[in-house]
């Protein structure tokens, strides 16, 4: 087990490409189990996320090559020989689901784990088995395996209760094979079902609405093959922002899009740091103290979620009291607690976190809880007097691509060690 140990840094100075994104990448890897013609996909960090989602499109006997060095995957499901994925795979990340709306669309059946993922509140799957249902499909589970079959499916009108991202995702791959119209009502709009929606449109699939609250596709469409470069992740873009904001750095963030990240530029703002596009990307740095904020997790266009560990990270050091909701997980706040071993001062109250600024952060022996709680906990080590052990890596590495090695460029002191 490797850990990563952490020096106070000054400022966070210099250039940063930001890779492909992960959220983005996962649904049209799955995606490509639809058309039974190759498909190149560019711009993919090897992530453990994304090496764990090509084993499961290997075991379900799709050819799959990948060009690490330069970030492009070739698949290639022309015949499947299998329909079932494995706990040990499935159980790794809550992507691994997103295999069903194809599976049922194209051969009628799945066989597929609970999917597991970040532990940050129940995440059960009864959206994504409700759209199934109405569109003609019959669902089992037990001992931890979901089984669904559909002779065919039919398109249906979805109204989705929350407009989950995963649910809108996997209906969505479910529809473009399915016979007629179906529509999906308060659908997520986040900027990864749009590119997932481009990548199916780019196979022939007709796709309308996509990053508005109601999606409509039209199934039955004779699809091919494509190449389809996947967008910047902005989850990751933002992390590096608050990476400049919480140092007092001044960074060029490159491969960005600016329209992603309003939610986060704009809490930003509020608290002194300014973003500026400029031709290489954007351009980010601090103009005076920061300030406390108040903000909610909500669905895009709202603040997103992902991004909630690492602003609370930069509100241990805001002078006065912030407030944190977060609407989206019920029980997305475990990042407070390895905080305050760092001294911050945090009171959780149910879906609030109450953070009252202090003056300095201290190094001390963290554990990463989750994928984005431990880029908090790298965020704060960056600003934290003295050294910061993080434990439990493996978390951020489902999400961040050499992390280390991208901090190490804009001048941060992190190292990976083995764990004693
Ligand atoms: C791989 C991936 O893309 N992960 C992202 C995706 O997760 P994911 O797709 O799992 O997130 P959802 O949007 O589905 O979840 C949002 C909320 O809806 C609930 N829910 C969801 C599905 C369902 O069937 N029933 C149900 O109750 C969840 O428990 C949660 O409270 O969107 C989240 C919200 O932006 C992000 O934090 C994750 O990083
Ligand atoms: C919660 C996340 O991932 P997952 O949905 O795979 O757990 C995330 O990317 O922040």
């Amino acid at each position: 087990m490797e850990k990563f140990v952490i020096h106070h840094t000054d400022l966070l100075q210099g250039k940063v490409r930001i890779s492909g994104s992960k959220n983005a990448a996962l649904p049209i890897l799955a995606a490509c189990l639809l058309t039974h013609e190759p498909c190149i996909i560019e711009n993919v960090p090897p992530l453990t996320d994304v090496l764990n989602m090509l084993e499961i499109l290997k075991g379900f006997g799709a050819e799959v090559s990948y060009d690490m060095e330069k970030e492009v995957i070739s698949i290639c499901a022309r015949e499947l020989t299998s329909i079932e994925s494995f706990y040990e795979q499935a159980g790794k990340m809550r992507a691994s689901f997103l295999v069903a709306g194809p599976l049922l669309s194209r051969y009628g059946q799945a066989r597929l784990p609970h999917p597991g993922g970040c532990q940050i509140g129940s995440r059960p799957i009864d959206l994504h088995l409700k759209g199934f249902h109405t569109m003609g499909a019959k669902s089992k589970q037990e001992h931890g395996i979901i089984e669904l079959t559909a002779k065919k499916l039919k398109g249906a009108n979805i109204y989705l209760d929350f407009p989950s991202v995963g649910a809108t995702e996997n209906i969505m791959m479910a529809a473009v094979l399915a016979k007629g119209k179906t529509v999906i009502e308060n659908a997520a709009a986040e900027p990864e079902i749009i590119d997932l929606a481009d990548f199916l449109r780019e196979l022939g699939a007709d796709v309308q609405g996509d990053g508005t609250d109601t999606v409509e596709i039209i199934g039955g469409k004779e699809l091919g093959g494509a190449t389809h470069q996947v967008i910047p992740d902005r989850i990751e873009a933002g992390t590096f922002m608050v990476g400049a904001a919480i140092t007092g750095g001044d960074i060029i963030l490159e491969n960005v899009r600016e329209e992603h990240l309003k939610p986060v530029i704009a809490k930003l703002a509020e608290c002194n740091v300014k973003i500026e596009s400029i031709p290489e990307g954007l351009h980010v740095y601090r103009k005076g103290k920061l300030q406390p904020l108040q903000l909610k997790t909500m669905p895009f266009p709202g603040f997103p979620t992902d991004m909630q560990a690492p602003f609370m990270s930069l509100m241990t050091m805001a002078k006065g009291t912030s407030v944190i909701t977060e609407t989206v997980f019920e029980n997305r706040f475990t990042h407070a607690g390895e905080l305050q071993r760092m001294g911050a001062d945090i009171r959780i109250e149910s879906r609030n976190a109450v953070i009252e600024g202090v003056d300095e952060l201290t190094g001390s022996k963290v554990r990463a809880t989750d994928l984005r709680a431990g880029a908090a906990l790298i965020l704060s080590a960056l600003a934290a007097k003295g050294e910061t052990e993080i434990g439990d890596i493996h978390h951020i590495e489902r999400g961040y691509y050499k992390i280390d090695e991208k901090l190490r460029g804009l001048g941060a002191d992190i190292q990976r060690t083995e764990e004693n």
